[in-house]
């Protein structure tokens, strides 16, 4: 089977021990076998490796070490201590694996965290993987909807963001009918194609305090996102909203829809975070790889001392691995 690969994101935080972690527990899961892209030396120091130098050769290796294809960093690592000298490959651990993905060499990438102001710092032009994925991928035909979406998903939640990495006070002016109807689009198709789900079903969170109160504490929701409901139904997507935010996320509540429609970052990353702060799984939608990532950040105040857990990153290679084999299965056109 053709591998995955993982990038292997800030060397500084907490990805290169998560990594050796994930692979201990996945090592005699052959369907799951994955190669990192990122520095052999540094990985060398927490556990075994295998240098590759081919992805064909990830998965003759993958029970016996870590198999590492070496891009090496050119500054020492302290751990915990994120240094702009990084940044370079960094990026260039990711721009590989989307490589390997276009390329067919391997069949999904996933990305270890990245520390997004230490990149911006040396000139990074795009908030997150999410939006440098979506440029990286922009030449290559898509049949769908194209992303690039944030979805995040933990036990039975998942949500997907309207607006991402942007200041709060920025939010209203960015949210237009163009990127919901999009973001609708392309969370519809995804569930389908990538999650197996036949008949999916969507509901779209409001703006402001109980949706509005009938226009008294906000007018979004009857100018903007009523409209757009019913012109999505209008277009056989099953959502339903705008619904107060407040009340979208409980048990009960989340056994209503398949994916719930966020406006910002927060409204959707909260509730997640607290239904299952291990755990959840940030994945992409909308591209022509499959990408998924851990859905926390680089730890760095804890990178080291061996406490970071791996069932965040073990999550994210699993959804790798089938929305990789749902693609494959499910036909293209829905
Ligand atoms: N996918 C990505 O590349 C992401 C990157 N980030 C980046 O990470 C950096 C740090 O962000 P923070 O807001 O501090 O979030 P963080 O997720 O790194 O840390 C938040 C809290 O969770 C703990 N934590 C994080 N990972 C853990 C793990 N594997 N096991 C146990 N505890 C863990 C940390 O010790 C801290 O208390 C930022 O530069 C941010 O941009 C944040 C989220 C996702
Ligand atoms: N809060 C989610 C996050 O920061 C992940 O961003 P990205 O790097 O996946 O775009």
């Amino acid at each position: 089977m053709t591998p995955l690969v993982i990038s292997l994101g800030d060397p500084c935080g907490t990805g290169p021990e998560l990594v050796h972690k994930a692979w201990q527990a996945l090592r005699h899961r052959p369907e799951l076998a994955f190669g990192m892209i990122g520095d052999a030396a540094l990985l060398e120091t927490l556990g075994s490796v295998a240098k590759v130098r081919d992805a064909r050769d990830i998965a003759g290796a993958f029970a016996d070490a870590l198999p590492v294809l070496d891009h090496p960093l050119t500054a020492p690592v302290v751990t915990g201590q994120p240094d702009p000298a990084h940044a370079p490959h960094t990026v260039d651990w990711i721009r590989t694996g989307v490589d390997l993905c276009l390329s067919g060499q391997a069949r999904a990438l996933i990305t270890a965290p990245i520390a997004k102001s230490v990149l911006y710092a040396t000139g990074f032009g795009f908030p997150g993987h999410t939006e440098y994925l979506g440029d990286l991928t922009a030449a290559t035909p898509y049949d769908g909807t194209r992303g690039p979406v944030m979805m995040l998903a933990a036990k039975d939640l998942r949500v997907v963001l309207a607006t991402i990495h942007i200041p709060l006070s920025e939010v209203k002016t960015h949210l237009s009918a163009q990127i919901i109807h999009d973001l609708a689009h392309v969370t519809h198709e995804a569930l389908i194609r990538d999650f197996g789900i036949t008949h999916p079903r969507l509901v779209l969170a409001g703006l402001n305090p109980h949706a509005g109160e009938d226009g008294t504490i906000g007018r979004e929701e009857i100018e903007l996102l009523q409209p757009l409901v019913n012109r999505l139904q209008n277009e056989s997507v099953d959502i339903k909203g705008p619904f107060p935010a407040d009340t979208l996320f409980h048990e009960e509540a989340r056994a209503t829809y398949d994916a719930a429609l966020c406006l910002y970052h927060d409204q959707g990353l909260i509730p997640l975070k607290t239904l299952d702060f291990w755990g959840g799984v940030n994945i992409t939608l909308g591209l022509p790889i499959v990408r998924t990532s851990p859905d926390h950040g680089t730890g760095f105040g804890i990178a080291g001392q061996g406490i970071a857990r791996a069932d965040s990153l073990i999550n994210a290679i699993e959804a790798a691995h089938q929305i990789s084999l749902n693609r494959e299965r499910i036909p293209k056109s829905v």
